[in-house]
Formats: C-alpha cells, sequence, structure tokens
C-alpha cells in the first residue's frame, strides 16, 4: 500500500444543473488522511463519489494511486443472507480471503452475528457491516461518508483502530462528517470554502 496516493486538482461538480463546488485542490500520499466538513447538501458526499469515480468530473482531475472503497449509506448487501455469506459476495468481487473477511468482521465485533441476516441487523450494526466491507476489501483508499452516523461509542472506537491500522501501513482515509472524527491530523477542507458565486453558477446552464 505504500505508494497509494489521491491527488485532486481544479474539482469541480456540477448535479441537476447546479454547480455544487468547484477549485478543490487535495494531496495525500500514503498514510494522509483528508476530512471535508461543511453544512447538508455542500456537496461532501458528491465530491467522495467522484473520488470513487461514480460521478462524473466536471472540472479538474482526480489522480488515483491505488484501489478505492466507499462507504456510504447504500447497504448494498442482500438483506435475505447471513452477514457473513453477504459480505462474502464482495469479498470474492473484491479477491481476498476468507482470513481478511474474518479479520474486518472481528475488527467490527461482528463475529458474533456472522449467521445474522443482513435484515435482522440493527442500524448501528448495518453500518459495521458496511465498514467491515471496507476494511476486508483490502482498498488501498477508503472512502467514508458520515462513518461514525449510528454508531455508539465502543462502535466509534473500533472504526478508530481501524482507520488508524489502515493509515499506519501506507492507505489513505478521505472521510465527510459532521463529527470530529477518528482522524488524527487530517487534511481539513472547508467545502463552504468551494461554494462558487452565482455568477459563475449561472454560467454553468
Ligand atoms: N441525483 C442528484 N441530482 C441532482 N442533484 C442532486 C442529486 N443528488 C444530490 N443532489 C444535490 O447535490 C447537493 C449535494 O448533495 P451531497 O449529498 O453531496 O451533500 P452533502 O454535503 O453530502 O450533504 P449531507 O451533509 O446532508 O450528507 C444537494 O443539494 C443535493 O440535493
Amino acid at each position: 500500500m505504500s505508494g497509494a496516493a489521491l491527488r485532486l486538482s481544479g474539482l469541480a461538480c456540477l448535479r441537476g444543473g447546479r454547480l455544487l463546488f468547484a477549485g478543490v485542490d487535495l494531496v495525500l500520499a500514503a498514510g494522509g488522511s483528508a476530512l471535508l466538513h461543511g453544512p447538508n447538501g455542500i456537496g461532501k458526499s458528491s465530491l467522495l463519489r467522484q473520488c470513487a469515480g461514480l460521478l462524473p468530473i466536471y472540472a479538474g482531475t482526480i489522480d488515483r494511486q491505488g484501489s478505492v472503497a466507499l462507504a456510504d449509506e447504500r447497504l448494498a448487501l442482500d438483506m435475505e443472507l447471513p452477514l457473513h455469506r453477504a459480505l462474502g459476495f464482495w469479498a470474492r468481487l473484491d479477491r481476498v480471503d476468507e482470513a481478511a473477511l474474518d479479520r474486518a468482521l472481528h475488527a467490527m465485533a461482528l463475529a458474533p452475528l456472522r449467521d445474522v441476516p443482513v435484515r435482522m441487523l440493527s442500524t448501528g450494526q448495518r453500518k459495521r457491516a458496511m465498514l467491515a466491507r471496507v476494511i476486508a476489501s483490502g482498498a488501498d483508499i477508503w472512502l467514508l461518508d458520515e462513518p461514525a452516523n449510528g454508531l455508539d461509542d465502543a462502535s466509534v472506537a473500533l472504526l478508530g483502530a481501524a482507520v488508524a491500522d489502515h493509515l499506519a501501513v501506507g492507505g489513505i482515509v478521505v472521510a465527510a462528517s459532521h463529527q470530529p472524527l477518528l482522524l488524527t491530523d487530517p487534511v481539513r477542507i472547508a467545502m463552504a470554502a468551494h461554494v462558487p458565486d452565482p455568477a459563475q453558477e449561472a454560467s454553468c446552464d
């Protein structure tokens, strides 16, 4: 993971004909982290989705070195399957072995729930399952959208430990959060500073 890198240069995002943000720059090397903050609807999730390659780039560039995993509000797990098998679907796609999946379940204290169908999990347990998917993926770059939402204090501490471990081995983390979170010394991006002025917005129509 030591070659991981993420570079955003002059990044802008257009959604529904509206320029959400522009001019976002960020350079992260192995072990680096960033925290996106700002009010609801300002574009934090949109920026993470651009980094994951799921939303088009309106202007600027994203240069990624390494694989990417995104945890957002979408559960993306088969509700009818036991947790272990539902996560196994992603583990096969990510080409990671059973041991990696078991380590991720353990990291988020989900091992006792491995045989419980996803639909029976609580909100916080589902959130932990989404995070376990990212941990198991072995991806270099973790994109975490409000990762602490719905987690109790013990689970936030587990997530903090998983993030610290990931950074220690040269991973990269970009998180969007309203809460000061897990990351000890992130690059902070205040999204409000990147809201275009109305004249610029009008020129996008
Ligand atoms: N599919 C879409 N088409 C058009 N506009 C969208 C779409 N999805 C989201 N938006 C708009 O894009 C803006 C940014 O949304 P985004 O989810 O990125 O914000 P956010 O900063 O993550 O907000 P929150 O803190 O509430 O999670 C919002 O105004 C939202 O309504």
